[in-house]
This record gives structure tokens, C-alpha cells and sequence, in this order.
């Protein structure tokens, strides 16, 4: 494997004036200001023009955003790969984006997700990742994480596309309850144990939903989940490092010029977790603390009297 997969790659953003920005710049002003981007890489805000003759489309966009970002692929250039980044649900149908992909692109159009513990940061900066790529369609599964790889991002091949969207999406709920341990001044004995009983609660809800158990032990179960819990970069956690100082989430979502895709997650994690009746304690805390206007101390009290039970990982 090369140091740098070197393909031809085009950045398409909607807005023109970033686009043009960045070209000229070489630099993410507003996402990674002190990163210069690579002079090989190509800028446009011509979605149609981007597309036209590529090999394979990654849409890096929050999950909301996914369905009308392929509508749009799917018709201008029908047939063309795609590998989504996302981390969540849709809000509202509270689908992965694999079943929106399968509403929104051509039958048999090869498409997989794309996951593991990635700060965005961290994969601009060269330092060594490892990411799963995700495919019903192994052939393409196996191609396309050939393709991406490199000596500094390291891609392995699955097939349980639902099993590493679930973790990717669940963790950002739980990476608010690290948040807001560790805002509490909780301490690491208790941050292992949210990661831990977490983990618990992403392999039973994706064991309930079909996805298979050695993938929440993988990068974009455990994996995802380590990083996101314990990382400063991560804007779910500080959205949960906030939440404890006692700063209204609303004020947090505006002040962070990000997504945190955990806020919307939790409500559709939740609702799945209702449906087939796997208990997820933290995902109910952080609902609680979310949505109900309970006080992120009264929701720990609430996690800490639970009745004592087995370690095992049954519903
Ligand atoms: N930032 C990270 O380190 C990682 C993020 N992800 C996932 O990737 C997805 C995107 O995250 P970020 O890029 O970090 O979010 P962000 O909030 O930092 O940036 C989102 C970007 O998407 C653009 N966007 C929003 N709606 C759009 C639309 N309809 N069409 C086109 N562009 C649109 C925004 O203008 C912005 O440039 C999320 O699901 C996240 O969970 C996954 C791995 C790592
Ligand atoms: O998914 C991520 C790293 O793998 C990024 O996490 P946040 O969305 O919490 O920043």
C-alpha cells in the first residue's frame, strides 16, 4: 500500500463562495483553519460537473442531509458508487442511511457506509486511522476499502452494513453521558464504566435489530465508541461537558457551529429501544437530561439506584 491512495478527487460543497475560498486558500477556514489541503485536490460547487465521469462518490454530510443530497446523485448521475460517512438516524422515518440509500438510489447501484474512530482533524493531519467500510455487496465492500487505503488509513471490509451504521450512530448518545460525567467531575472509574455498559447497550438494541456481535466489538462499535467517549474532539461529548456546567442545550447547539448528531439520536434510539423492548439505561438518561429538563445530577442519581443485575448482555 502507498503512503497516499492518490486518486483524482474533487471536493464538492454547496456553498460557492467556500468552494472558491478553499480553492484559492488551500484551507478550511471554517472547519480546519490551521490545516493546508493537499494542492492536488480539486474544488466545486457544480454538483452536476463533480460528478461527471467519477468513479465513486463519498457524502460526508449529517444524516439529515443524506436523503436529498442522493435524490440529487441518483439523478444526475445515476449509477455512480456511493459510500456515506454519516453517523445517525433520520429524524422522524428513524432509518439508517443504508435504508435511505436503498429508497433513494437505483437498485444495484454498489453503495456501503463508512465508519470508525475518525476525528476529521486527525485523518487532514496524516496520523494513522483505522475505518471498516461496510457493504451488502461484499465485491464492492472489499474494492472500495482497497481503494481508500493507505499507510495511514488503514480500511477493512464488512458486510454487516446495519451492525457498523448502529454502532457509529449510538455511540454520539453515549459519548453526551461521558460528556456529562466527566463535566461532573464523575472521575475515570466512572467514564469506564458508561463506555463499558454502553457498549452493552449498542450490542443489544443492534443484536435485537440483526447486526452481528463481532462488529460492536470492532472499530465502529468499541472503537468509535472509545474515542468519542474519551476524546476533547468530539462535539458530542462537549456537548455533554457543557450540559453539566448547566448551559441549556440550545445555547450549546448554537454556539457549536457543528453537528452533534447525537441530540437527534437519542430521541430515535429510544423510540427503537421501546419498540423492541432492550433496556438502554444511559440512552434514557441522556434523553431525560436532552429533552425532560432533568438535571444531569439528578439523572446520574437515577443511572446509580438502579437495582443491581447481571453483567450479561440479554435485554
Ligand atoms: N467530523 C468528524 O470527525 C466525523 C464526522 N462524521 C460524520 O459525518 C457527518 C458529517 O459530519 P461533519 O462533517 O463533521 O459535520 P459538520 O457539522 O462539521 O459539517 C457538515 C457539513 O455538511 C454541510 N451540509 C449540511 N447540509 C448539507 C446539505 N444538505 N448538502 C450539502 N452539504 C450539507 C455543511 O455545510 C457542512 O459543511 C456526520 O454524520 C458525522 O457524524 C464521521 C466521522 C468523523
Ligand atoms: O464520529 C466521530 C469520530 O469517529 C466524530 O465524533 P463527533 O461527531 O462527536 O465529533
Amino acid at each position: 500500500a502507498s503512503l497516499s491512495a492518490h486518486h483524482d478527487v474533487t471536493l464538492w460543497a454547496r456553498n460557492a463562495s467556500q468552494a472558491a475560498e478553499m480553492d484559492s486558500q488551500r484551507c478550511n477556514s471554517r472547519y480546519l483553519p490551521d490545516i493546508t489541503l493537499s494542492a492536488e485536490l480539486h474544488f466545486s460547487s457544480d454538483l452536476a460537473q463533480t460528478l461527471h465521469g467519477a468513479e465513486l462518490m463519498l457524502a460526508v454530510v449529517p444524516s439529515g442531509a443524506l436523503r436529498p443530497l442522493l435524490r440529487e446523485v441518483a439523478r444526475l448521475a445515476p449509477g455512480v458508487p456511493v459510500i456515506w460517512a454519516c453517523k445517525g438516524f433520520e429524524v422522524g422515518s428513524r432509518k439508517l442511511p443504508h435504508e435511505v440509500a436503498s429508497e433513494e438510489l437505483l437498485e444495484q447501484t454498489p453503495c456501503g457506509a463508512l465508519s470508525g474512530p475518525s476525528f476529521a482533524r486527525e485523518v487532514a493531519l496524516g496520523l494513522p486511522t483505522a475505518l471498516t467500510l461496510a457493504s451488502l455487496n461484499e465485491a464492492f465492500a472489499r474494492q472500495s476499502a482497497l481503494a481508500l487505503h493507505s499507510n495511514r488509513l488503514r480500511v477493512y471490509a464488512s458486510s454487516d452494513v446495519m451492525g457498523v451504521e448502529l454502532g457509529g450512530a449510538v455511540k454520539n448518545v453515549l459519548a453526551i453521558a461521558a460528556g456529562i460525567s466527566d463535566g461532573m467531575g464523575f472521575g475515570h472509574n466512572a467514564r469506564a464504566a458508561l463506555i463499558t455498559r454502553g457498549l452493552a447497550e449498542i450490542t443489544r438494541l443492534g443484536l435485537a435489530l440483526g447486526g452481528r456481535q463481532e462488529t460492536f466489538m470492532g472499530l465502529t462499535g468499541m472503537g468509535d465508541l472509545i474515542l468519542t467517549c474519551t476524546g476533547d474532539l468530539s462535539r458530542n461529548r462537549q456537548v455533554g461537558l457543557k450540559l453539566a456546567q448547566g448551559k441549556s442545550l440550545e445555547a450549546i447547539l448554537r454556539d457549536l457551529g457543528h453537528v452533534a448528531e447525537g441530540v437527534n439520536t437519542a430521541r430515535e434510539v429510544l423510540e427503537l429501544a421501546r419498540q423492541f423492548q432492550v433496556d438502554m439505561p444511559i440512552t434514557q438518561a441522556v434523553y431525560q437530561v436532552l429533552f425532560e429538563s432533568v438535571a444531569p445530577k439528578a439523572a446520574v442519581e437515577d443511572l446509580l439506584s438502579r437495582e443491581p443485575g447481571s453483567e450479561a448482555i440479554s435485554r
